[in-house]
């Protein structure tokens, strides 16, 4: 068998348009376009509002991609997001799509990027992946000018009476650095400031990610970012990004990152890819911007949430599609053979050599997880679409293993899908399963797990018991004050972002399958006053992840001609 050409390779060798004559027909011009080069552009304000207007006479018809509960390597979610979207045009619908910009974390770390693989990517990958146009970096920026101007306060006197073992805002640096999770700043004398703890979180992590994400426009985001909390004041009041003077300053940093890249496909799919949290540690989706652009310029739009349904589809429903006003027509639930192994294993950590060993006895003991994530979406009242994301070793009878199960056990409809290796040769039979979901769909049916009315114990109660599988919540450390807080603050109307571990439906990444019998435990509960809603943090969650012993660095390298190798 031929080997499979690297994601790079294919990359390489896929000839691109300019993108000003790609995005033509779906109804951006050429002065609608801010340009990075030839295959890249940022969507203008003017053009966005344009777009936004025209969505609003047409039928929408939203489709999420998310999946089941993944092993390190994650199972397919953006692959399958471009290639169904690439898939729905090429059997004759106008389907854009929308996902996530990439993190430089991940890229050199386990998971490698987040333009999808084989036949079904975004290009230019290796920009994409790496300095992108640049949003990232601008929101670094901003949120350390912001840590910068805080202490500078904090340290050369401040009216504002900050307690420094109150400050909520840490650092940020888009790389996987564990060495930097708990510091200290404010060393050396009288000239370094004023020594107190710190501790850098992610770039993906930071409230400014959330708030890009959420906002509307360069106003709304401004007073959003004029809302962060950064401290608490002796007397436990909140000090604000705008009682530092930081709004203008870190408003100005992010000037051109609130407008969306608009990209292409191998096919030549137009893709807005548009903010990038994750959804272990944030709310996992790309900018609602970017979302009702795409509304503008297609019928269908294909967006993912990462990570487990869990976590990025629960937060899509829950906390996005309520901020945004939007409506999912259909669920596509990634499921791959490895996955399931890895449940029907019970492995942890995951050995993948066991899993390419063991049969389809692995696959069907795994769909317990598979299945708690399908029950879960239907409580969204969305039609579910099972994908399986096929990869080059699963065997027919694996494949057809996972079907059935779906079809006859699950009554969800389930496709196989070839869209890694094919492109959208492979995924017809998913697209035209969307299709009928979608059609089928009703949107009245759509339903949120809980109302802005419920309690904040109560939201949270919701999302452990119905989805995560818990019996119980139990609050450690400062949660229940913080929750005091919170409901001092009137914010106890926001919704909730849970920070979790990915590896488990449970809290604890040990556990596989569809745990039972255990209890959620909740140790600490703070606002995103910015973005708008709650997070809460249960036991290990880490908005700092750490490199392997041998990171996924160590196999890229760029020769003398710029050409780059070991990046996926
Ligand atoms: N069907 C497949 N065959 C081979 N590799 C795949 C397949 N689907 C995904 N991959 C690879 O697996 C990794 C995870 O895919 P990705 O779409 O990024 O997952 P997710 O978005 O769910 O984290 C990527 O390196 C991707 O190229
Ligand atoms: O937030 C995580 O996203 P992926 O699951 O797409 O890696
Ligand atoms: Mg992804």
């Amino acid at each position: 068998q031929e080997p499979i050409p690297t994601d790079y390779d294919i990359a390489q060798s896929t000839d691109m348009e300019p993108i000003w004559e790609l995005v033509e027909p779906w109804g951006l011009g050429l002065d609608d376009l801010q340009y990075f080069g030839e295959y890249t552009a940022k969507v203008k304000q003017h053009a966005i509002e344009r777009l936004r207007e025209q969505a609003e006479d047409k039928e929408q018809n939203l489709v999420l991609v998310t999946g089941m509960t993944p092993t390190p390597k994650g199972e397919g979610k953006t692959v399958t997001t471009v290639g169904l979207g690439q898939t729905l045009n090429h059997v004759g619908e106008e389907a854009m799509i929308a996902i996530r910009e990439p993190s430089l974390g991940p890229v050199f770390g386990v998971k490698g990027g987040a333009a999808g693989g084989g036949r079904s990517q975004v290009l230019p990958m290796e920009d994409i992946n790496l300095h992108f146009t640049g949003d990232l970096h601008a929101l670094t920026s901003a949120h350390n000018l912001i840590a910068a101007m805080l202490d500078a306060k904090i340290s050369q006197g401040d009216d504002l009476d900050i307690d420094i073992n109150n400050v909520s805002w840490p650092r940020a640096i888009d790389m996987n650095d564990r060495a930097l999770r708990e510091t200290v700043v404010g060393l050396g004398g009288k000239t370094g400031g004023t020594p107190r703890e710190d501790s850098f979180l992610l770039t993906a992590a930071s409230e400014l990610m959330a708030v890009l994400c959420l906002a509307s426009d360069l106003g709304d985001l401004k007073e959003r970012v004029s809302r962060i909390i950064v401290a608490y004041n002796e007397d436990g009041d909140p000090v604000t990004v705008d009682d530092i003077e930081a709004t203008g300053p870190a408003t100005m940093l992010l000037r051109d990152a609130i407008k969306p890249n608009v990209v292409q496909t191998i096919e030549g799919t137009p893709a807005l890819v548009h903010g990038g949290p994750f959804a272990n540690i944030a709310h996992g989706t790309n900018s609602l911007v970017a979302d009702k652009t795409a509304f503008g310029m297609g019928d269908y739009l294909v967006t993912e949430a990462g990570f487990g349904s869990d976590l990025g589809a629960e937060k899509f429903m829950d906390v996005v599609c309520r901020k945004g006003d939007m409506t999912p027509n259909a669920v596509v639930l990634v499921a791959s053979v490895r996955a399931l192994k890895y449940h029907g294993l019970d492995q942890w950590p995951v050995d993948y050599d066991e899993i390419d060993e063991a049969g389809v006895e692995a696959v069907e003991a795994g769909f317990s997880n598979l299945d708690k994530h399908a029950t879960n979406l239907q409580k969204f009242g969305v039609p579910v679409v099972v994908s399986v994301n096929r990869f080059p070793d699963d065997t027919d009878e694996e494949i057809q293993a996972v079907l059935d199960h779906c079809r006859e056990d699950l009554g969800v409809r389930a496709a196989e899908s070839n869209v890694f290796s094919d492109g959208s040769e492979g995924g017809v039979d998913l697209a035209e399963n969307v299709i009928e979901a979608t059609e089928e769909s009703n949107e009245e049916d759509f339903r949120m797990l809980y109302d802005d009315e419920d309690s904040i114990k109560e939201k949270i109660h919701t999302v452990a018991t119905e989805i995560y599988g818990a019996d119980d919540v139990k609050y450690t450390g400062g949660a229940l004050d913080d929750i005091e807080q919170m409901n001092d603050l009137d914010f106890d109307d926001y919704p909730v972002v849970m920070s979790k571990t990915f590896h488990s439906l449970s809290d604890d990444a040990s556990q596989k399958g569809a745990p039972e019998g255990w209890e959620l435990e909740i140790s600490e509960v703070y606002p995103s006053a910015g973005a708008g809603f709650l997070v809460a943090l249960t036991a290990d969650a880490l908005t700092m992840p750490g490199l392997p012993a041998r990171p996924a660095a160590a196999d890229m390298d760029i020769d003398e001609d710029g050409n780059i190798s070991g990046l996926f």
